[in-house]
């Protein structure tokens, strides 16, 4: 019999720094010689950050989340990727980044599917924090419903938090946001405080979570995070984020492109993708995160064409791209 994979789910809201963490893992991967298969989900229907993980065995799940309208090919698909490879090809580790709306639960339920229990053993369920919103994002003045919810679901059901992007915030706002989530949190799910995910891999990679090939060892719900599984329920999956994508054939103004950004409200939570700018040549994936801006010059070709992809609730699709042309064309 195969071994079973050590699965961690990486989750945390928009933008809070679950590819930064996952890309450390890999590096320290790449130093110890293990072997990492990743499962990258995305809401939207294309991965712009696919050239991150180009020498890794990557499993691409698009265009749904996990933890609702795709669940079931995920389980299907992950156990035929597993199944398909040879004793010396299984992988080390598994890790799994959600999309960022994900209700870890629900990926713990496909994790622990009859089809997959075989294949993989769950060890930990990551949970990553935007230390510079989280005070925002739980304000019932500054945020939405949904994104109160998800970022409850994503706390409570964590094994392991990473307060992240400490650098953007005072000392005073970080006491503010760790008695915050020291009330929801499980008294035994450990908190790093951290800049760009810079934690201890060996720390995170430790097993917090028990599953029997038989069925979970605690909890009906699969999850086996240590609280009462019976307190949290499985609804508010359909969350109304959505993505957009609008293609972008001319070469945009960074200033511009900053400007347009910062205009959307607090209800665009999220923006990513690839751009050519007007001062200098090539490609550029961006990252639009905490209301910062980042551009990195791509090293390899891409075949994807230039594109923005915004995330974020009820966003106007219509009018954002009406608003595009009349700033870029
Ligand atoms: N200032 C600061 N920026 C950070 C930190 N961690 C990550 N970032 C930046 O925040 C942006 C988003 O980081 P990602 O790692 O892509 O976040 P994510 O959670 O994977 O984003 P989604 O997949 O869209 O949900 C990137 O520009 C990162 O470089 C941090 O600790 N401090």
């Amino acid at each position: 019999m195969k071994k079973r994979v050590p699965a961690y789910i990486i989750t945390g809201f928009l933008g809070s720094g679950k590819t930064t963490v996952l890309q450390n893992l890999l590096t320290y991967c790449k130093k110890n010689n293990l072997k990492p298969a990743i499962v990258l989900n995305e809401i939207g229907e294309t991965n712009v950050e696919q050239d991150l993980f180009h020498n890794d065995q990557v499993l691409e799940m698009l265009n749904g989340c996990i933890c609702c309208s795709i669940q079931g090919d995920f389980t299907q698909e992950l156990h035929s990727f597993l199944t398909s490879l040879n004793e010396e090809d299984v992988p080390d580790f598994l890790f799994i980044e959600g999309t960022g709306v994900a209700n870890p639960l629900e990926i713990v339920d496909a994790l622990t599917d009859p089809l997959l229990i075989d294949d993989v053993d769950l060890y930990s369920i990551i949970n990553l924090i935007d230390g510079s919103k989280y005070l925002e994002y739980h304000s019932i003045f500054s945020s939405s419903k949904e994104v109160r919810t998800v970022l409850k679901s994503q706390v409570t059901t964590s094994s392991f938090i990473i307060l992240n992007k400490v650098d953007l915030i005072t000392e005073k706002m970080l006491q503010k946001v760790r008695k915050k989530m020291t009330d929801l949190k499980m008294d035994d799910t450990p908190i790093v405080e951290t800049s760009y995910g810079d934690v201890d891999i060996q720390l995170l990679l430790e097993r917090k979570i028990r599953t029997r090939r038989t069925g979970i060892s605690k909890g009906k719900c699969g999850c086996t995070s240590g609280h009462h599984c019976e307190d949290h329920s499985h609804q508010d999956l359909n969350h109304s984020f959505q993505a957009i994508k609008i293609n972008v054939a001319n070469p945009i103004d960074r200033i511009q492109f900053e400007n347009w950004l910062k205009r959307f409200p607090d209800t665009m939570v999220r923006g990513k993708g690839i751009v050519q700018l007007t001062e200098t040549v090539g490609m550029f994936q961006f990252q639009y995160a905490s209301k910062q801006l980042k551009l990195n010059r791509m090293k390899e070709a891409t075949k994807l064409d230039p594109c923005i992809i915004l995330i974020g609730v009820d966003l106007k699709s219509k009018e954002i791209e009406a608003s595009f042309n009349k700033t870029f064309n």
